[in-house]
């Protein structure tokens, strides 16, 4: 399998230097050359797979080659397995209504869908890394849950630094105490004076301009940049699909939405021969793919910050792939886009056929948060069932914007309601207990560094760690 660039102008690679690499050397994403493709009967003929099994098929096609069959299928089951997520199905789906459920992806070690993807992505950068006897440094930007997943799923690594940026005071207790109270003297987490934005776009260019590390580090990306986040975020589509009598019969899925990794790897499903009829872009009041996708305007306004801390993201890295394919996959014609979106000065529209073409999978809603409360609260009446804020913005925008009620609706359950105090709070509810391994999280001692949001100094302080001995 090769991988190339969207903005057509970096050298095509294999998986193993996709997976070590952040951005194409255009700016661009990396994306498979060619989908592997799978026919009905053959996703069908996998509908008793466990996880870990399906997990294999859908996989291996993108790794075939750099990654040994046997050696997959060992990651996979050291990942997929009832003691590391806790529930026996992995990605279990609750049923809320008629038709209508939510495929719960927080059963993993630091309780958000993160988990799926990050788990494996730290098994393979160590299969990688010990093969080319390479020692790297990763660097993340989080809006919350991206940041202790990185750092549970890569800690165990022999061969990385982990150095994970996240909005000083803008994460919820549980998701800053998850990453701060990791032990180990490779992980550092900057609590950067600034956004979520701020601390993606120092990530980014510090991909472009690595000068800092001297020539003697590769940096690594752990955030939905990276193709392995996608990859391992594709199966549970596949997984929630066959559960529900896919593929003979179609599915619709919400997905609550921030940096668009979620819910293109479902585009990504579809692609690859899921029968899927609908994806929805669930945001909160940072929606400027809303905006994009009902008024074809592209506009990036402040951010806000909200009780959805983990959609608080104003740019959404991986609509860019998607843009990629409605652009015929023409690099250049991509390229320029991408430049007139990232200077932010004037709305950008799409060719209107380019939209007509997305708005025939993709419908969009954007939820505020007192509806979002009024969601957790009209789901836990109807049902006793508690969703967490950035569920029910999913499960919002599903009931708005369902097109047949025939069709099996699945909301991505993306994280567990403990890790948001403050939302389950204004919805008048009890805290849930925070599960056996974290129960003294509270109490466990934090490390973290304020900086300024200034890329010179976040550089300094990571090249200061890496080169520390
Ligand atoms: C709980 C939760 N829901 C939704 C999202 C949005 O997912 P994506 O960035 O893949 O669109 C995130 C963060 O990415 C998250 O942590
Ligand atoms: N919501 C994320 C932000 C980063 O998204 P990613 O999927 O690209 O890593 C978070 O919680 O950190």
């Amino acid at each position: 399998m090769k991988y190339i660039s969207t903005r057509g102008n970096a050298p095509e690679l294999t998986f193993e230097d996709v997976l070590l690499t952040g951005l194409a050397t255009d700016g661009g994403l990396y994306v498979p050359k060619e989908v592997p493709q799978f026919s009905l009967e053959e996703i069908e003929s996998w509908r008793d797979l466990p996880y870990t099994e399906l997990a294999h098929k859908v996989i291996y096609p993108f790794v075939e080659g750099c990654v040994d069959s046997d050696a997959l299928k060992g990651m996979l089951e050291a990942v997929y397995n009832n003691t590391n997520f806790g529930h026996k199905a992995i990605a279990p789906l609750q049923q809320i209504d008629h038709n209508e459920y939510v495929l719960e992806l927080f059963h993993g070690p630091t309780l958000a869908f993160k988990d799926f993807a990050l788990q494996l992505l730290g098994r393979l950068l160590d299969y990688v890394l010990e093969r080319r006897h390479e020692k790297v440094v990763i660097m993340g930007a989080t809006s919350g849950d991206t940041g202790s997943a990185a750092i549970e799923g890569t800690k165990a690594c022999r061969n990385v630094d982990i150095f994970i940026l996240h909005p000083n005071g803008k994460v919820s207790e549980v998701q800053r105490r998850q990453m701060t109270t990791v032990e180990g003297d490779n992980i550092y987490n900057i609590a950067i004076e600034g956004n979520f934005d701020q601390a993606q776009d120092m990530v980014k260019a510090s991909f472009g301009d690595q000068q800092f590390l001297r020539g003697e580090r590769k940096l690594v990306a752990v955030n939905s940049i990276n193709w392995a986040r996608i990859m391992a975020q594709i199966v549970y589509y596949f997984y929630s699909s066959l559960n529900l009598g896919g593929p003979l019969r179609p599915m619709a899925y919400s997905v609550p939405t921030g940096n668009f990794g979620d819910i293109f790897a479902g585009y990504m499903a579809r692609k690859m021969g899921l029968p899927i009829e609908q994806l929805v872009i669930a945001t909160n009041s940072n929606d400027v793919l809303h905006r994009l996708m009902s008024k074809n305007q592209y506009e990036v306004h402040p951010l806000q910050h909200t009780i959805t801390p983990s959609m608080d993201i104003a740019v959404s890295s991986n609509f860019e792939r998607l843009l990629f394919d409605l652009y015929d996959r023409d690099g250049a014609a991509l390229a320029d886009l991408m430049t007139r979106m990232n200077a932010k000065k004037d709305v950008v529209s799409l060719a209107e056929d380019k939209l007509a073409k997305a708005r025939e999978l993709f419908d969009s809603y954007a939820v505020d948060e007192n509806t979002t409360v009024a969601m957790m609260q009209e789901v836990f009446n109807e049902t006793g069932y508690l969703l967490d804020p950035h569920t029910a913005i999913g499960v919002k925008a599903a009931r708005e914007c369902r097109r047949n009620n025939n069709i099996p609706m699945i909301t991505l359950g993306t994280a567990h309601p403990v890790k948001f105090e403050e939302a389950v709070q204004r919805a008048g509810y009890d805290m849930p207990k925070l599960p056996h391994h974290l129960t003294d999280l509270m109490e466990r001692e934090e490390r973290l560094n304020v900086l300024p949001a200034d890329l010179a100094e976040v550089q300094a302080f990571i090249a200061a760690n890496t080169f520390k001995d």
